[in-house]
């Protein structure tokens, strides 16, 4: 693919190649090649069950496939001695569905907690750091507060501020605004745009909310669940009108944004 040999002389943002799926003998996909560039959010589609998840675990280094290879600036992930993995590792964020916010500690806590343990940052810098973070999530000044004390949105919004602690070149969000209202996942869709301009990120996410996917995605791909490979690649407002097949055509135009985005209003 033109475009993978392009990304590859680049060096930059993520490319993923040839990447097979398994659990045991058990396949869920093959043949998975896409490009993720700087400045970029690229969305994983697709039906539940045909391994959205999978895929994010792979490329966040949960999993490791033993046929493909997945490469953040031209370095391969499956390759690199410990020291060198734990680095790249560190370059990673990712938003759990569950936000995985420690329950224990407060919001500077939570978000300062990476920098205490992966930087030599003294407690006045992690201070500022954590600060600056929260205010680029638009939670300035709400440190003390407690995860039970803030709202799903604001929940969200700091488990974003943990996951850019440490100044990610890569971001991964796992079903964002799963469980938000519309108007909270619309100003989380927003906010997750403004950081990948602001901190030039390569945004992954697995999401199946049609709004956010149709907002949010330069770029995606689409799991299928019968043939076990990737059916669709593009942007999805090209491929709500012009996907070759009929299932993700139908994926994306269940719901009335779907129609309105397809008869061109956006
Ligand atoms: N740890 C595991 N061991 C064995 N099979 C698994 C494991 N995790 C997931 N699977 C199976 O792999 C397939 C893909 O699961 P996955 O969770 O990646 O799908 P998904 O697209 O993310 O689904 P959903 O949208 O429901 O979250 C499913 O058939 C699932 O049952």
């Amino acid at each position: 693919m033109a475009e993978l040999d392009k990304a590859q002389s680049l060096d930059e943002g993520i490319v993923v190649r040839d990447l097979r799926l398994a659990y045991g003998d058990t396949l869920v996909q093959q043949e998975l090649s896409f490009y993720v560039p700087r400045a970029s959010i690229f969305v994983i589609m697709g039906v539940s069950g045909c391994g959205k998840s999978t895929l994010l675990r792979h490329m966040i280094d949960l999993e490791q496939s033993d046929q493909g290879d997945i490469r953040f600036d031209g370095q391969r992930l499956w390759t690199r001695d410990a020291a060198e993995r734990a680095a790249l590792q560190r370059r990673i964020g990712v938003l759990f569905q569950s936000t995985a916010l420690w329950s224990s500690m407060n919001i500077g806590e939570n978000v300062g907690l990476p920098m205490q343990l992966h930087t030599r940052l003294s407690a006045a810098e992690i201070r500022d750091q954590v600060a600056f973070k929260l205010a680029l999530v638009g939670l300035a000044g709400q440190e003390k507060r407690m995860p039970s004390e803030l709202s799903g949105g604001m929940q969200k919004r700091a488990g974003l501020a943990r996951a850019i602690a440490l100044d990610p070149d890569y971001l991964f969000l796992d079903e964002p605004s799963a469980g938000l209202d519309p108007i909270t996942s619309q100003r989380l869709d927003a906010l997750i745009m403004n950081l990948r301009d602001a901190l030039q990120l390569s945004v992954v996410a697995v999401t199946h909310e049609l709004p956010s996917i149709f907002t949010i995605a330069d770029d995606s791909i689409y799991l299928d669940n019968e043939s076990r490979r990737a059916i669709a690649h593009g942007n999805p407002r090209d491929l709500v009108r012009h996907a070759e097949h009929a299932r993700v055509r139908a994926f994306l135009n269940r719901s009335s944004v779907a129609s309105e985005v397809a008869a061109g209003a956006s």
